[in-house]
């Protein structure tokens, strides 16, 4: 049974990955990467703001470009707050090493457009450590580090439900690393067509824009990703987790 949604809007503070450095991308485009050091340091400094999630991708294993999961098992195993993995979790291999690692849940992205078949097998043995990412450019989903189609993203997230997924983290991709504000109206969208819990994902910009995704609360969003502005300094994770306290 779902619980129905309540309370505060969880933050998650995202550190992706790419060749063993904390980066931000823009549109998710390999290429456009910022660095910010050490992953471990930026995990760290969010768990000491406060933060009671980390977003961890492993940004090489989405595109194909590599891993980086020693690096990613170090990050997660010196967490003492929940960790959400994801980048290349594919297969039982992959899944299994992910698990493995200690962290609260994975999230999906490829393998739920590809291998439908093995993604509802490991729902049902996994229950709520799946997530699924739908990742989507106006209602198409992408995937293989958002380079190629993938389907319409409601009638994947009908056949998801069916199957029993337990949350979707969504991201809009043109919203991503842009600092644009959040696509609230996807959310919408996607929070009135399942009854399962939603993350956010793509677009903060600002306190305004958690405080607006904390209303959505009520319609099915449990959390919001935060990248980009925290890395830029546009508030700090303490204002953050203030702010969306007080909603
Ligand atoms: O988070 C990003 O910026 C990102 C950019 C490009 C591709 C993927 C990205 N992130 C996350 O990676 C997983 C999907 O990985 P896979 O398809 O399962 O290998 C998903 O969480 C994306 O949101």
């Amino acid at each position: 049974m779902t619980v129905p949604p309540s309370g505060t809007l969880e933050l998650l503070p995202a550190v992706d990955v790419r060749d063993g450095q904390a980066v931000r991308l823009v549109h998710g485009e390999s290429g456009s990467e910022t660095s910010y050091g050490s992953p471990l340091q930026a995990a760290l400094a969010w768990q000491r703001a406060g933060a009671e999630w980390l977003h961890l991708v492993d940004l090489d294993a989405a595109f194909g470009t590599g891993d980086n999961r020693a690096l990613v098992r170090e990050v997660t195993e010196a967490m003492d707050i929940k960790v959400e993995l994801s980048g290349g979790i594919r297969d039982d291999a992959t899944l299994a090493a992910a698990l493995a690692t200690g962290c609260t849940r994975v999230n999906l992205g490829t393998a739920a457009l590809e291998t439908p078949e093995w993604v509802a097998k490991v729902i049902a043995e996994h229950g709520d450590k799946i997530a699924v990412g739908l990742d989507v450019r106006g209602t198409t989903l992408r995937g293989r580090g958002w380079t190629r189609d993938g389907g319409d993203l409601y009638e994947t997230l009908a056949r998801l439900d069916s199957e029993g997924c337990a949350r979707y983290v969504v991201t809009d991709i043109a919203k991503d690393g842009t600092l644009q504000g959040p696509n609230l109206e996807l959310l919408r969208n996607v929070c009135a067509a399942t009854d399962k819990p939603v993350v956010a994902s793509g677009g903060v910009s600002s306190l305004d824009d958690l405080r607006a995704l904390a209303g959505l609360v009520p319609a099915g969003v449990e959390g919001a990703i935060v990248g980009k502005a925290l890395y830029a300094k546009a508030f700090t994770l303490e204002e953050a987790l203030e702010a969306v306290a007080a909603v």
